[in-house]
C-alpha cells in the first residue's frame, strides 16, 4: 500500500490468476482511474477483495466501489454480486460505525446508464478504516477477457490522504460446472495423476496389447478368407495346416483379451490409490472433514465422492485409455488394408462415411455429462438416507419412525429413479440412432466397397480368376470393413463416454477445490463466508486474527462470535482465562456456548478481534502436558478397543511413548504397554468405569460396537477418561457431563482440579458453579454477555 500525500492512490493487486496484472498508480485525489485484469475461470464467482478506505484524520463523505467488465460475449448479464462495507475500525468512533447499517450495492455494467456503487455512509467514520468487499460471477461458458474495477471515496478537506486496495481473487462455488476443458486451468492440481508417470509402464503395455490385438484380429480376418479359398478347392492338406494356425492365432487372442483387461483394471486401481490418498489427505487435515460439511452452506456429499464417484471415475477412465488406443489403431491399421484392397476411393469412402456420422451423432447427442454428474449425485444423497438411519437407529425406533423414513427414504429413491429413467431413456434413443450409424448402415457400405472392388478388378479376372481367390478376397474385404467400423463406432463411443466422464471428473475436482480451499484458512473462511451474499460486520483478513500459541492464557479480545449462516451470537466477546481461573459459560439454548468452543478450536472463523491459546493439538508434543483438550457435547466413541476409547487421538504407539516419558520413570520401553494399561487402568477406576474392562475379562484389546453397547452417562465418563489420559492445562468441556448424576459429575470434576486442569465448561447444572472463578453469560443469544466473577464462600 502507498500513501501520498494529497492524493489518491490505489493499489490493485494480482489475485490468484497468472494473467493479472500489479499495478499502481497515482492519481488526483478524488477520482479512481480504472484498471484493468483478466477473469479467464468461467463459472467462477470472483472476490474482489478487499477496498479498504483508509481516512486518516478526516471524514469520509461518501465513497463506492465499482466495476465493469467486458466480455467475450457482449449483452452477457454479469454483474451479479454484491458490495458491502465489511469493517469500520481503529476510529475513535468505531463501536458506532459498527452498527450502521451494512453498505450494499453492486457491481455496474458499463452499458448500464442506471449506476449503482456502494455508498460509504455519509456520517462515516473520521480516521477510521472502511472495507468493502464485492463478488462478480462469471456465468457457465463467460470469459471476461477484461475487468476494470474502479474505488471512489471522497473527502471534504483538501490534502488528506486516502489509501485504498483492491485485489482480486476467485472464489470457487461447488455447484458450478466447470467443464474439463478449463480444469487445466486450476494450478493445485498438480498431484492428480496424470498418464504418463507412475503407470506409464502399464499403459506402455496396454498399447502394445491392443496393438497386437488388432494383429491378431486382421490375421484371423484372412484366415477366414483363406478357409473359405480351401473349402471350395476342397484342398485338405492345406486347410489342415490352417487350421492349425488358426488354433495358434485363438490361443494368442485369449491370453491378449484377458490380460488386457487385467492390466486396464491394474491402472485403474493405481489411479483409484492416488487419488484417493490425494483426496484423504485433505479431506483429514485442518478439520476440512468438518468444514466442508457445515461451513460450505450447502449438501456437499464428500463421503460420496471420495469413495464411490473415485472408484468410478477411475474404472472409466482406464477404460477410456484402453478405449482410445484400440479404435485409433484400428482405424490406422484397417485403412491401410484397406487402401490396398480398394484404393484410395475405397479409403476416402470409409472416411467420408465417417466423418459424416460422426458430425450427426455429435449433433444429436445429449448432455450426457450433466445427467450422470446428476445421477452419482441423487445416488449419494439416496446413500446418505441409509447411512443415516443406520446411524440414528435407536432414536428412530423409539419414535416408531420407521413409516416416516420410509416416506423420506423413497421420496429420495423415486427422485433417483426418475432421473435414471430419463437418462435411460435418452441413452435408449440415442443408442438407435448410434446403433443405426455406427454398426447397421455400415453394411451397405461394405457392400458398395466390395462392389467397387470388383469393378476395379475386372481387368484381372483372367489372372485372379478362381472363384475361391474372389470370394477370398471378398470376404477378407467385408472383414476389414467391418472392423473399421467397429473401431468407428468405439470411437463414437468414446465421445459419449468422455461427456459422461467429465460430469464425474466435475464432481472430484469440485471437491478437491473445496479441500484445498480450506487448507488455506482464511481463502476458505472468506469464501465461504462471502457465499452467504450477506454483509459481514468485519473482515477477518484484515483483523489481527492470531492465532498466537500462549503458552498459560485464552484470550478473547474482540472476538465477534458469528454462525455460519452470519447470525451475530456474542459481539466483541473479550475474556481472559488464566490457569487455575476456571470459566463457566452458561446461557439459555441456542445462544451460542458451543460456538465460542467451535471459534476457539478454529472449527469457525475469526471474523474480528484476537484470540491468543495454547497449542491445541494433544499430539503436537507428545510427552508434555497438552496445552487445550475439547470434550464436545456429543460423546465420541471410535472405531477400536477399549484403550483406544481413552487414548484417542492417539494411537496406541504414541500414547505408549507418552506413558512412558510421564509416568514410567527408569521403566524400559518394552515395559510401555504395561505402564501405559496401569495408568488407563487407574483412570478407569477414577470415572468409575473400570467394570467395563472387568466385563471384557481384563482385556484391553476388546473391539466391541462401544457406541452401541455404551449408555450415555457411560460415553460421557468415557470422554472424561480421555480428558485425565490427555491432561491438558485447559480442558474446555461443553455440557459433557450432562448426562451422569450430580455426585459422579461434581466427583470428575474435583478429580480434574486435583490434576491441575483448568476448565472453560458449558453447563446450566448449579451443581458445577463452585468449580469455576468467573462466569461468562451469554444473555440473549443475540450479541450480547457478561463477565463476573464467582464469589465462593469459604
Ligand atoms: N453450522 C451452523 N450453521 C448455522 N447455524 C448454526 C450452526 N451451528 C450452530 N448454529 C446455530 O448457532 C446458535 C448457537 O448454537 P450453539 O450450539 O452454540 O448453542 P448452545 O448455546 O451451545 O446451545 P445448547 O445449550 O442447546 O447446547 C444456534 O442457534 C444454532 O442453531
Amino acid at each position: 500500500m502507498v500513501e501520498a500525500e494529497g492524493c489518491f492512490t490505489r493499489v490493485l493487486k494480482a489475485g490468484l490468476m497468472e494473467s493479472s496484472t500489479v499495478v499502481l498508480i497515482e492519481k488526483e485525489r478524488h477520482q479512481a482511474e480504472p484498471e484493468q485484469g483478466d477473469l479467464r475461470l468461467p463459472g467462477t464467482r470472483y472476490l474482489l477483495c478487499p477496498a479498504a478506505f483508509q481516512v486518516l484524520g478526516d471524514e469520509i463523505e461518501e465513497g463506492g466501489l465499482g466495476g465493469t467488465m467486458s466480455l467475450d460475449k457482449p449483452n452477457s448479464n454479469f454483474h451479479k454480486g454484491t458490495v458491502c462495507d465489511r469493517r469500520a475500525q481503529g476510529s475513535p468512533r468505531s463501536e458506532g460505525v459498527s452498527s450502521l447499517p451494512p453498505l450494499q450495492g453492486r457491481l455496474w455494467d458499463d452499458d448500464v446508464e442506471d449506476h449503482e456503487a456502494a455508498q460509504v455512509p455519509s456520517d462515516g467514520p473520521a480516521g477510521g478504516q472502511h472495507t468493502c468487499l464485492a463478488s462478480v460471477s462469471l456465468e457457465g461458458g463467460q470469459v471476461a477477457t477484461q475487468g476494470v474495477l474502479a474505488a471512489e471515496a471522497f473527502s471534504p478537506s483538501v490534502g488528506k490522504r486516502v489509501d485504498l486496495e483492491i485485489s482480486w481473487c476467485p472464489i470457487v462455488e461447488s455447484n458450478v460446472s466447470i467443464s474439463p476443458v478449463h480444469r487445466d486451468l486450476i494450478p493445485q492440481l498438480n498431484e492428480v495423476p496424470t498418464l504418463l508417470d507412475k503407470q506409464g509402464a502399464q499403459l506402455l503395455a496396454v498399447a502394445l496389447l491392443v496393438v497386437s490385438r488388432t494383429w491378431i484380429s486382421d490375421r484371423i480376418a484372412s484366415l477366414n478368407g483363406t478357409s473359405v479359398k480351401y473349402v471350395l478347392e476342397q484342398d485338405k492338406a492345406s486347410f489342415i495346416r490352417l487350421t492349425g494356425v488358426s488354433v495358434l492365432q485363438s490361443a494368442a487372442s485369449s491370453i491378449v483379451a484377458p490380460s488386457l483387461r487385467y492390466l486396464t483394471a491394474k491402472l485403474a486401481l493405481g489411479w483409484r490409490i492416488r487419488l484417493t490418498q490425494h483426496l484423504l489427505k485433505n479431506y483429514l487435515r485442518k478439520n476440512a472433514f468438518y468444514k466442508v460439511f457445515h461451513m460450505s452452506g450447502e449438501n456437499i456429499d464428500a463421503d460420496q465422492r471420495v469413495t464411490h464417484d473415485v472408484e468410478k471415475l477411475t474404472t472409466e477412465l482406464s477404460g477410456l485409455v484402453t478405449g482410445m488406443v484400440k479404435p485409433s489403431v484400428d482405424i490406422l491399421w484397417f485403412s491401410w488394408r484397406m487402401k490396398l484392397l480398394t484404393g484410395q476411393r475405397g479409403v476416402a469412402i470409409l472416411y467420408a462415411y465417417m466423418l459424416l456420422g460422426l458430425g450427426f451423432l455429435r449433433s444429436v447427442t445429449p448432455e450426457f455429462g450433466d445427467l450422470a454428474s446428476r445421477e452419482q449425485q441423487l445416488e449419494g444423497t439416496f446413500r446418505f438416507m441409509h447411512a443415516r438411519l443406520r446411524t440414528h437407529a435407536e432414536s428412530v425406533a423409539f419414535f416408531g419412525g420407521g413409516a416416516r423414513e420410509k416416506a423420506m427414504v423413497e421420496s429420495r429413491f423415486r427422485e433417483l429413479l426418475d432421473h435414471s429413467k430419463i437418462l435411460l431413456k435418452k441413452k435408449w434413443l440415442f443408442g438407435i440412432l448410434d446403433d443405426f450409424i455406427t454398426k447397421q448402415l455400415p453394411h451397405n457400405v461394405t457392400w458398395g466397397l466390395s462392389l467397387l472392388y470388383a469393378m476395379e478388378h475386372k481387368g484381372d479376372r483372367a489372372l485372379t480368376s478362381t472363384q475361391g481367390e474372389l470370394a477370398h478376397a471378398l470376404r477378407f474385404l467385408a472383414s476389414v470393413v467391418s472392423q473399421s467400423f467397429l473401431a468407428f463406432g468405439d470411437i463414437l463411443e468414446l465421445n459419449r463416454k468422455y461427456l459422461e466422464l467429465s460430469g464425474g471428473i466435475n464432481r472430484i475436482f469440485d471437491l478437491e477445490e473445496l479441500l484445498d480451499a480450506a487448507q488455506h484458512e482464511t481463502d476458505f473462511d472468506i469464501a465461504m463466508l462471502s457465499l452467504q451474499e450477506v454483509p459481514l460486520p468485519d473482515a477477518p483478513y484484515l483483523s489481527e486474527t492470531t492465532d498466537g500459541s500462549t503458552e498459560d492464557i485464552i484470550s478473547f479480545s474482540d472476538v465477534d462470535i458469528i454462525t455460519p449462516a452470519q447470525k451475530l451470537l456474542a459481539r466483541k466477546l473479550s475474556c481472559d482465562i488464566i490457569p487455575g481461573k476456571s470459566v463457566l459459560v452458561t446461557g439459555p439454548n441456542g445462544c451460542g456456548k458451543s460456538s465460542i468452543f467451535r471459534v476457539l478450536r478454529g472449527l469457525w472463523p475469526i471474523v474480528s478481534g484476537r484470540l491468543a491459546k495454547p497449542c491445541q493439538n494433544a499430539n503436537d508434543r507428545v510427552g508434555s502436558r497438552c496445552g487445550v483438550f475439547y470434550v464436545p457435547q456429543r460423546p465420541y466413541t471410535c472405531l477400536g478397543t477399549l484403550r483406544d476409547q481413552i487414548i484417542y487421538p492417539l494411537s496406541r504407539e504414541e500414547a505408549e511413548l507418552r506413558a512412558l516419558k510421564m509416568f514410567g520413570k527408569g521403566e524400559k520401553s518394552d515395559d510401555a504397554t504395561h505402564v501405559l494399561d496401569a495408568r488407563l487402568k487407574s483412570i478407569l477406576e477414577n470415572v468409575r468405569l473400570i467394570y467395563l474392562l472387568e466385563r471384557e475379562g481384563g482385556d484391553w484389546d476388546a473391539s466391541l460396537n462401544w457406541e452401541d453397547i455404551l449408555s450415555l452417562g457411560e460415553q460421557q465418563r468415557l470422554g472424561m477418561a480421555r480428558l485425565f489420559f490427555h491432561d491438558p492445562k485447559f480442558g474446555i468441556l461443553d455440557e459433557c457431563t450432562n448426562a451422569t448424576s450430580v455426585d459422579v459429575e461434581e466427583h470428575l470434576y474435583r478429580l480434574a482440579k486435583e490434576m491441575g486442569i483448568t476448565f472453560v465448561t458449558s453447563s446450566q447444572r448449579p451443581a458445577l458453579i463452585p468449580f469455576h472463578f468467573m462466569e461468562l453469560r451469554l444473555i440473549d443469544g443475540e450479541g450480547k454477555w457478561e463477565l463476573r466473577s464467582i464469589k465462593h464462600s469459604s
